[in-house]
């Protein structure tokens, strides 16, 4: 019979081993959830910024040429000047505060939000944290991190509303890398991409409300700018692009426009391929130029946190596009972040994918 004054004595007779002084403690069984996001440089200095670049360009799948192709050509031409242009645009969007980026200061502010909501719900039964999958801190130190806390099952959450293989699905392998290394592999759930979730769209749409009632004039155009991939992995099968267009067109649905009023483009092109299309810095100038639009606003739905391609691509690079153009008035429109509409949804997107694990 259990009895929890005598359950250490109990226990023999379950597991005579568990008496022994050398086996191994046993702790309150727990639900880890780990949030995920790409990753970011420990600093801007040339080595650090070097190791971050080679980590993530280094990862097939993000770059899926052969390796003998592509790494003497990362390794030697690359490296040796993209470490200092990428660290000259990180120190211009620096939190010297924190000595830290804005992704890493954004992150650590959602997953303190969602976890503050976690523990009220369902107290010490969860641990909430988050990782990188490039960089500090990695996946596989916070996953040991959770099953050394008694995370017996874990949900991984890569904070990315569209699925992309250079995104979600490296993340996610991963973690399941992080899990190959544990004795006692925790239970583990992936959390499925959000793009289409009516409280994520809710609050995309009041965030560009609230930037439109904000701004002198109305803008005559919402570019909705995406970080863009490859071409051919869309036609590789990746359903990126499909899921950014979604976003889009529910977001329009929901704002009660029409066509005219928004536009969805993409940003971050890379190397010599052809990427998604059309190119955020060439449309916001055809836009001014060709259509002679002389106010828009410019919003980032695919990424969940600011960062050096939001503060400094379309904040800086593509507004200056913009504005050579001919174009006036660039209003970018911040990033869900930890804005609390943004963290409800994310919850409520934890939540279904816990279905079952805590009472
Ligand atoms: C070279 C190929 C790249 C692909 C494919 C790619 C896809 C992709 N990336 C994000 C989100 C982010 N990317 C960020 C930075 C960043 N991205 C690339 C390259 C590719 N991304 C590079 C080289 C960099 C580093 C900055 C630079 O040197 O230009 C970031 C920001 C990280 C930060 O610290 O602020 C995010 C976020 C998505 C969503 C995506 C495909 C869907
Ligand atoms: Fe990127
Ligand atoms: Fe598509």
């Amino acid at each position: 019979m259990f009895d929890a004054q005598t359950q250490t004595e109990e226990r023999p007779a379950v597991c005579p081993v568990h008496a022994q002084p050398d086996h191994p403690p046993i702790k309150p069984a727990r639900v880890g959830i780990l949030v995920a996001n790409l990753g970011t440089p420990d600093a801007t200095d040339y080595w650090s910024m070097r190791r971050y670049l080679n980590e993530f360009l280094s990862d097939k799948r993000v770059i899926d040429y052969s390796a003998w192709i592509w790494q003497p050509l990362l390794q030697l031409v690359i490296l040796s000047k993209r470490p200092f242009s990428s660290g000259a645009a990180y120190k211009s969007i620096w939190n010297e505060e924190e000595n830290e980026s804005p992704l890493m200061t954004i992150t650590k502010a959602q997953t303190a939000a969602i976890k503050a909501k976690m523990v009220e719900r369902y107290g010490d039964d969860v641990r909430v944290d988050f990782c990188m999958r490039y960089g500090n801190p990695s996946t596989k130190s916070k996953v040991r991190e959770m099953v050394e806390a008694g995370c017996t099952k874990i949900l991984f959450f890569p904070l990315y509303p569209h699925y992309a293989g250079a995104t979600s699905a490296t993340a996610n392998d991963q973690f399941f890398r992080a899990l190959m290394e544990e004795k006692w592999q925790p239970i583990a759930r992936v959390v499925e991409p959000y793009f289409d979730d009516p409280a994520y769209i809710e609050a995309l749409a009041q965030s560009i409300e609230r930037a439109y009632e904000n701004a002198e004039t109305r803008p005559q155009k919402l570019v909705c700018s995406y970080h863009g991939v490859p071409e051919r992995y869309l036609r590789e099968g990746d359903p990126y692009h499909c899921q950014c267009q979604k976003t889009t067109r529910l977001l329009k649905e929901r704002l009660g426009w029409d066509d005219t009023e928004i536009v969805t483009t993409f940003q971050s092109r890379f190397g010599p391929e052809e990427w998604l299309k059309p190119y955020t810095v060439e449309e916001v100038a055809r836009l001014a130029e060709e259509d002679g639009i002389k106010n828009i606003a410019v919003c980032a739905p695919a990424f969940s946190a600011d960062c050096i391609e939001t503060l400094e691509e379309i904040n800086e690079e593509i507004k200056e596009s913009f504005e050579e153009a001919g174009g006036e008035h660039f209003t970018y429109i911040p990033c869900l972040n930890d804005d609390p509409a943004h963290i409800d949804a994310l919850c409520g997107t934890i939540e279904r994918n816990l279905k079952g694990w805590l009472a």
